[in-house]
């Protein structure tokens, strides 16, 4: 059995039918999925806000490369292109744990870097874990009470979304 945790974040075109499309990609396998949060980007400032979600998924087969290459999947089929790092994106899933694996691999590095900065995958992910906890990095609610509170103020739930 693996367990992953992945986030999903769109700020281009139709972002919640883009968060749906991966949300019904992983059915298989889904143990929980967050609600919506509609934030304010982060990285490259000047491009439109993001939803983010965070889903819970679990299969007996899939390894922490196969999650990756499940989300890299996801991602195409939402005509994903890279063109800019941070830049704004149809559909972006990201492998944010894997059990408790840890990775330098660059190709998969897990805990996936920006967890412990990024309240936009902290507050999703404790809505649907409240005892989360990041390998090497400890509880994902600590980790989120040492933010910035601009950080956390710029992740608003969306309650009108539902999945
Ligand atoms: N945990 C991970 N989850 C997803 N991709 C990862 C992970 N670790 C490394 N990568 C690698 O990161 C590369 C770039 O990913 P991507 O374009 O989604 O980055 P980004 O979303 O712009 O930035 P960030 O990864 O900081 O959110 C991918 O080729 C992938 O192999
Ligand atoms: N609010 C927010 N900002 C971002 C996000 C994201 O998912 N949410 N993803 C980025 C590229 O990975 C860059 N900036």
């Amino acid at each position: 059995m693996s367990r992953a945790v992945l986030s999903l974040g769109s700020n281009l075109g139709d972002r919640f039918g883009y968060l749906k499309l991966a949300v019904e990609g992983l059915a298989d396998g889904l143990v929980a999925v967050s609600s919506v949060y509609q934030t304010k980007p982060w990285g490259v400032l000047d491009q439109p806000d993001f939803l983010n979600a965070v889903c819970i998924v679990d299969d007996e087969d899939t390894d922490h490369v196969a999650w990756l290459r499940m989300a890299q999947r996801l991602e195409r089929e939402a005509e994903r292109t890279r063109e800019q790092r941070w830049g704004p994106r149809t559909l972006d899933v990201d492998v944010v744990t894997v059990d408790d694996v840890r990775s330098t691999d660059p190709e998969l590095l897990l805990p996936h870097p920006g967890t412990a900065d990024r309240a936009t995958v902290l507050i999703p992910w404790l809505e649907i874990d409240p005892g989360a906890t990041v390998p090497g990095l400890g509880s994902a609610a600590e980790l989120l009470t040492a933010l910035p509170e601009a950080d956390k103020a710029a992740v608003t739930l969306r309650a009108d979304l539902t999945w």
